[in-house]
Formats: C-alpha cells, structure tokens, sequence
C-alpha cells in the first residue's frame, strides 16, 4: 500500500490527483489524504450553477471543482480532511462503503468519538454528519473517497451552498443536505486536523504490512498540473460539464419587470431563449433573444455580448449590470 500525504492545498490539483493516479498506478492499493483551501466539490452528474450560491463562492474566492465520482456537493476548507482509497475494481463490493470508512471509524473510536457508517454513505456522530462519502470505477480501478469535518467553518459551508430550489429545472443529481457537525466539538484537548490525518496515517501503517510513505517527484507534479489546466480549473468541466439544465429568473428594473427563460444544453451553451416582462421598446426582443443563443451560460461570456449592445432599445431605461442580473 502506497501512501500519499499531498503537500497542496489547492482543490483544483488534490481533485486532478485523484485521477492522475489512476492512471499512475493502475494496480497499487492507495492510501491519499488531502486538505484543501476553501473550495466546493460538485458531484460528477451535478448542475453546479443550480448547487451553488454562485455570488458568494466569487466573493469569497472559493474554487467549484467538479470531481469524478457520483454523490453531491461538499464544502472543504483547511478545517476539513479528506481521505481516498485507490484499489482494485472488483476486489471490493462496489455498492458497500463500509471496508473504507472502518479505519477512519476506528480512529475516531479509539478517540472517544461515537461516529457510525449510517444509510449508505455517511458518517454521523449524534445523529449529525461529518463525513460524506462517494465512489467511482475506472481503468480497473476503484476510488472511495469521503471527507472529515473537522474544525471547518459552518456558516461559510452553509452560506456557500444556500440556493434558490426554483431557478433551475433538472435531471441533475441532487445533493441531500443534512446536518452538520464539526468532530472538534467532541475533543477537549488542541488536537488538530493534522493531527487527526497522522492518527490516520499511523493506522493504516500499523494494519498493513507493506504500507509505505510516497512523496510526489516534480514530474507527477508537472504531470497533475497538466490535468489542472486542461479540465480541472477550467468553466467546461466544472460549470459547462452540467446536465441539460432549465434556468427562469425575474428582476424588477424602473420600467417594470423582465423574466427570461432559457434551455441550457450539456456544454453550457444557450439553446433558446424566451424573454418577456412589462417593459416597453423599440426594437424586437426576438432580436436579442436571438444573440444570445450559442453563447454559454457564463457572465462573462453574457457580459460581453450586452456591453455591445444598446439596451435601452430593448428595455427601456436599463443598465449592464441590471440585466445581467437576470442570468444569475
Ligand atoms: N465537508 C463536508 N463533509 C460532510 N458533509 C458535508 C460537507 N460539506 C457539506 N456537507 C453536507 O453534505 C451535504 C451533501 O451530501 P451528499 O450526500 O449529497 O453528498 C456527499 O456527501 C458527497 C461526498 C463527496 C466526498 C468527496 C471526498 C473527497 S472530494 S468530495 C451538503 O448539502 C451538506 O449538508
């Protein structure tokens, strides 16, 4: 068993190491522990615009990374450990979470923790989560992977993925929100997260035999920095990758309202369009739904578009920023 203690903090690159692993060792049993800057993890078959407060994840500077395996969206910061295992497809029972989430549960035992594996794929304690746990197969290989609230701030985590259930329509996997717990709440001493990840580390030594440190050479860091820039950081894989999703919105502006519509297909992009409201104008709006249909669902892509244009032939008095609005 190869053991991994990733030296960055960097979502974008922990997520991209995950898979550049796989690729790495195609046959070794793994042991990866990682802990990253804040960040929002989206599950594979997610649509992130409709899981996430997107205006305050730009705020506050929160990476959205869109990760391999299936499950819902999770909030990390440096509070919060995650841990992974890389082994064998079909050694284990795909649907059964129970073999990888036993040595975290026997640490936290051995701490006076009374945290259980409860329904499929979460770790509780007092009937509250602290850990949530998702799988993946690919390339033989099988990925277990779950995180550990620790010391992670709460209103952030929760601010960050408040949303508003009627903007968006889907057939994008949901995430089920649960309560949630920080495991520090039951330890009196100043243990710390690093502590909590040395505890993991030294029993996965003590349980196999050929467990062994790994530290990453500069080429696995060029290599992951590779799959960093082409898919992980990048808007098409974490926001575009989305299932076809239905968006509708509605702002007030002086003249009135305006609602749109709009069909987003898998990529991003902007199907149709349908917008309507109360506001008087002198030119079709036929003419701007128009425009924007191919652009992605994007701000910035949206942003450029209307700064070219004269919205107030449209909509009467109006500004950018107003309407722009109407796309969040
Ligand atoms: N960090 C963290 N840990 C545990 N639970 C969380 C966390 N952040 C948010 N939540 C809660 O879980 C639900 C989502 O639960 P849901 O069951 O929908 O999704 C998951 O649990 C996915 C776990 C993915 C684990 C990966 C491991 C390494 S990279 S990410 C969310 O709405 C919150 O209520």
């Amino acid at each position: 068993m190869i053991i991994i203690n990733s030296p960055s903090t960097n979502a974008y690159f922990n997520i991209a190491l995950e898979e550049y692993l796989l690729y790495k060792y195609p046959t070794e049993t793994i042991f990866l522990l990682y802990i990253n800057a804040p960040s929002i993890i989206v599950g594979k078959f997610q649509n992130t615009l409709a899981e996430i407060n997107l205006e305050y994840v730009k705020d506050k500077e929160i990476k959205v990374v869109r990760r391999m395996s299936g499950g819902g969206t999770v909030y990390h910061d440096l509070g919060n450990l995650n841990f992974s295992f890389h082994t064998l497809l079909g050694k284990h029972d795909f649907m059964d979470f129970s073999t990888f989430t036993e040595p975290v549960l026997n640490v936290l035992n051995k701490l006076n923790i009374p945290a259980k594996l409860e329904g499929r794929n979460d770790l509780l304690v007092d009937c509250k989560k602290f850990s949530g746990n998702a799988k993946l197969a690919r390339n033989g290989k099988m990925i277990q992977h779950g995180t550990i609230l620790f010391d992670s701030n709460m209103d952030i985590l929760s601010d960050a993925l408040k949303i508003n259930p009627l903007k968006y329509k889907d057939k994008a996997v949901k995430s089920n929100r649960s309560r949630v717990i920080n495991l520090k709440e039951y330890i009196s001493d100043n243990t710390t997260v690093e502590d909590l990840k040395q505890a993991l580390i030294d029993e996965m030594i003590s349980k196999n035999d050929h467990a062994a440190l790994y530290h990453l050479t500069e080429e696995d860091f060029l290599e992951v920095e590779k799959l960093v820039e082409t898919k992980y950081s990048t808007w098409d894989w974490n926001f575009g990758f989305s299932p076809k999703y239905n968006f509708q919105n509605a702002i007030k502006i002086p003249a009135g309202f305006i609602e749109i519509h709009l069909n987003v297909v898998r990529g991003g992009s902007i199907e149709e369009v349908k917008i309507f409201g109360d506001f008087f104008a002198s030119k079709p709006i036929e003419e701007l739904e128009q425009k924007l249909i191919g652009l992605n669902h994007n701000e910035q892509e949206i942003r450029i578009l209307l700064e070219t244009l004269d919205l107030t032939s449209y909509f009467g008095k109006v500004t950018v920023d107003e309407i722009i609005e109407l796309f969040k």
